[in-house]
């Protein structure tokens, strides 16, 4: 099954006289690699809004996962979104009033899908979230302090460990690894990819390093058309 398929799809911010995006055909495999890359301002969180259901486009036709978006309710996105989704995010986005493991728990609780495929496979939720921490290296004794007290490269790694909790068939990264050093960025990178070829999910990764498409072996380059200076 196709994880993404786009067609004709085209978006246009309110006094933009070309529009950010225009994509006529894009099809990515449940299971694949694809790097998205673009220089700042060529519209790739709007496309990234868009493939998570958060922003719908001004036309097009786009499914994820065979589902077609635009005949979903705003709230039926939502709840596809957290069942199908895990979303690491540039700043992390770490809830700093809860410990580690809570924070990795959070997608159980908005998906009842996550947190029973969490349970089928290490028995409870919390096992899971236990699990996926220790296998991207965080140690023990941090699991159950303040997020606050982690180092820039464990958070990263928690937010990971957040995205994967209970087996999303789409991991989407947006520019994950702008806060790291080089090389932390060639680890992440690579147990990034481990995790997701473990679980099957297919990976979208979004970075304005076009070095990092070494990674990938497939990828979608977005440029900023010139708007009309007149609107
Ligand atoms: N909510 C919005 N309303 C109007 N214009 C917007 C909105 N969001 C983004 N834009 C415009 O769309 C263009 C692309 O923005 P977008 O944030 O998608 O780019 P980007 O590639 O993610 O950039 P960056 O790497 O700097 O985050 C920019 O010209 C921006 O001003």
């Amino acid at each position: 099954m196709s994880a993404i398929s786009i067609d004709a799809l085209q978006h246009r911010w309110p006094g933009q006289s070309t529009p950010i995006l225009s994509i006529d055909n894009l099809h990515i495999n449940e299971g694949d690699r694809f790097f998205i890359q673009g220089a700042s301002g060529s519209g790739k969180s709007t496309l990234l809004n868009i493939l998570a259901g958060v922003l719908t486009p001004s036309t097009g036709q786009l499914s994820i996962l065979g589902q077609n978006f635009s005949q979903l309710s705003a709230s039926a996105r939502d709840q596809f979104r957290a069942d199908n989704i895990g979303y690491i995010f540039q700043q992390f986005n770490l809830l700093p009033y809860l410990s580690v493991i809570e924070n990795v728990l959070l997608p159980c609780h908005a998906s009842k899908a996550r947190a029973q495929k969490a349970t089928d496979q290490y028995g409870s939720p919390s096992k899971a979230a236990e699990y996926a921490l220790d296998s991207l290296n965080i140690p023990k004794p941090l699991f159950h302090t303040s997020v606050m007290r982690l180092s820039v490269g464990q958070q990263q790694r928690v937010a990971a460990a957040r995205a994967l909790i209970g087996n999303p068939k789409i991991i989407i990264a947006d520019e994950p690894t702008s806060a790291l050093d080089q090389e932390n960025v060639g680890h992440f990178m690579e147990t990034l990819q481990q995790k997701c070829s473990d679980i099957q999910a297919t990976l979208l990764f979004v970075s304005h390093d076009k070095q990092l498409s070494r990674f990938f072996d497939q990828q979608l380059s977005l440029t900023a058309p010139k708007q009309d200076a007149a609107l």
